[in-house]
C-alpha cells in the first residue's frame, strides 16, 4: 500500500466541495491505488461547520477503501498541515449580473490568510490549485503570501474553460471530444479569456480547417466559452459546480499523474514568455509529467491572437493593481 497523500479542500461544505470530495476519496483524482487523507476547511460559523460534519458523515458512510483519514476544521493551520495538494475552493461565488472580478476585494482576504497558512505548515512542495474566483488573481495573492514555497506551484483553474471549449469544438466539427488535441485557452478565467483552436487537431487534421468558419470562431465560439459561466448561472440559478469539480480533478490528476503528452491549460505564473510579464497567473498550454508541468513554447501569435492575449492580460494587470495594497 502506498503512503497516503494529504489533500486539503477549502469550502468543503459548498457546492463544488460536495461534488469534489467523494470523487477524490474514490480514487478518481490520484489513482485507484493511492490512499488519501482529506483535510477540509470551512468557515468558523455554526452552519458551515455543521454542514461540514454532515459531509464527513457521508464520506464515512461511503466506506471508501482509499480514504485513510479525515480532518474537518475552521483553522487553516490545521487544514493545511503537511498537505501535498491544496485545492482552494472556498470563496463567495458570483450571482446573476455580476462579473467574477466583482468578488475581488471580498475574496482577496481569504487568499492572503490561506497563502500565509500554507507558507507556515504545508509540505514544502505542495501543489496549489485555486478555484475560488477571481481564480487567477486569488492564486497570485496566495503565491505572494507564501514566499517560502515554490511560486510555480501556485496555479489557477482554467481547465473548466478548456473543457467547455473542447465540447463546443467537438459538437461544431462533429468529432469525438476525446480526440481533440492541442487546444489552448489563454489568459484570465473571465470573459476576456481567449480560447484558441488554431493549433488544434483531430486525428492529425487541423480542426480550424475542418471547421473552416472564422466568423463562427470570432462571433460564436470565443464569446460562448467566455460567457459559459454566466450562461450556467442564468439557467441553474447558481454557478457551475459538478463541471467545476470535474475540472479541478482533471487539473490535479494531470499535474500529478501526467497528461500523457496531451496539451492542457493551466493558469500558472508567467516566466515572461509570450509577452506576459513574469509572475502574472495566466492560462497557457502545458504538458505534464512526473509531477511537473512544462509550457508549450514558441507558438506563433498572429495579430488577432495578440490583441486577445493583450486584452486578457490588461484585465489581469488591473486586478493585480487592485489588490497591491494587500500584499
Ligand atoms: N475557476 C473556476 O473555473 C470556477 C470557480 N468557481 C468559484 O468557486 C468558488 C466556490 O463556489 P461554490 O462551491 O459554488 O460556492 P458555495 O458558496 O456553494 O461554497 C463555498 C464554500 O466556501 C466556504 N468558505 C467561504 N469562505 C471560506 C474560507 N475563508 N475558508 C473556508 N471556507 C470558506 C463557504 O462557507 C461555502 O461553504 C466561488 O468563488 C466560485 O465563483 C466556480 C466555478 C468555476
Ligand atoms: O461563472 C462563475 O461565476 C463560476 C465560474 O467561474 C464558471 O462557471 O466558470
Amino acid at each position: 500500500m502506498k503512503q497516503p497523500v494529504r489533500v486539503a479542500v477549502t469550502g468543503a461544505a459548498g457546492q463544488i466541495g460536495y461534488a469534489l470530495l467523494f470523487r477524490i476519496a474514490s480514487g478518481e483524482m490520484l489513482g485507484k491505488d493511492q490512499p488519501v487523507i482529506l483535510q477540509m476547511l470551512e468557515l468558523p460559523i455554526d452552519k458551515a461547520q455543521a454542514a461540514l460534519q454532515g459531509v464527513m458523515m457521508e464520506l464515512e458512510d461511503c466506506a471508501f477503501p482509499l480514504l485513510a483519514g479525515m480532518v474537518g476544521t475552521d483553522d487553516p493551520l490545521v487544514a493545511f498541515k503537511d498537505v501535498d495538494i491544496a485545492m482552494l475552493v472556498g470563496a463567495k461565488p458570483r450571482g446573476p449580473g455580476m462579473e467574477r472580478k466583482d468578488l475581488l476585494l471580498e475574496n482577496a482576504k481569504i487568499f492572503t490568510e490561506q497563502g500565509k497558512a500554507l507558507n507556515k505548515v504545508a509540505s514544502r512542495d505542495v501543489k496549489v490549485l485555486v478555484v475560488g474566483n477571481p481564480a487567477n488573481t486569488n492564486a497570485y495573492i496566495a503565491m505572494k503570501s507564501a514566499p517560502d514555497l515554490p511560486a510555480g506551484n501556485f496555479t489557477a483553474m482554467l481547465r473548466l474553460d478548456h473543457n467547455r471549449a473542447l465540447s463546443q469544438l467537438a459538437s461544431k466539427a462533429g468529432v469525438p471530444v476525446g480526440e481533440i488535441e492541442k487546444l489552448v485557452v489563454w489568459g484570465n478565467h473571465s470573459p476576456t479569456m481567449y480560447p484558441d483552436y488554431r493549433f488544434a487537431t483531430v486525428g492529425g487534421e487541423s480542426l480550424r480547417h475542418k471547421i473552416g468558419d472564422e466568423d463562427w470562431n470570432r462571433d460564436a465560439f470565443i464569446p460562448r466559452v467566455g460567457k459559459r459561466g454566466a450562461e450556467i448561472i442564468e439557467a441553474r440559478g447558481s454557478s457551475s459546480a459538478a463541471s467545476a469539480a470535474n475540472a479541478a480533478i482533471d487539473h490535479v490528476r494531470d499535474w500529478v499523474l501526467g497528461s500523457g503528452g496531451k496539451w492542457v491549460t493551466m493558469g500558472v505564473p508567467s516566466d515572461g514568455s509570450y509577452g506576459i510579464p513574469e509572475g502574472i497567473i495566466y492560462g497557457v498550454p502545458v504538458t505534464t509529467s512526473d509531477g511537473a508541468y512544462e509550457r508549450i513554447r514558441d507558438l506563433e501569435i498572429d495579430a488577432f491572437s495578440r490583441e486577445r492575449m493583450d486584452k486578457t492580460l490588461a484585465e489581469l494587470e488591473e486586478e493585480r493593481a487592485g489588490v497591491a495594497h494587500l500584499l
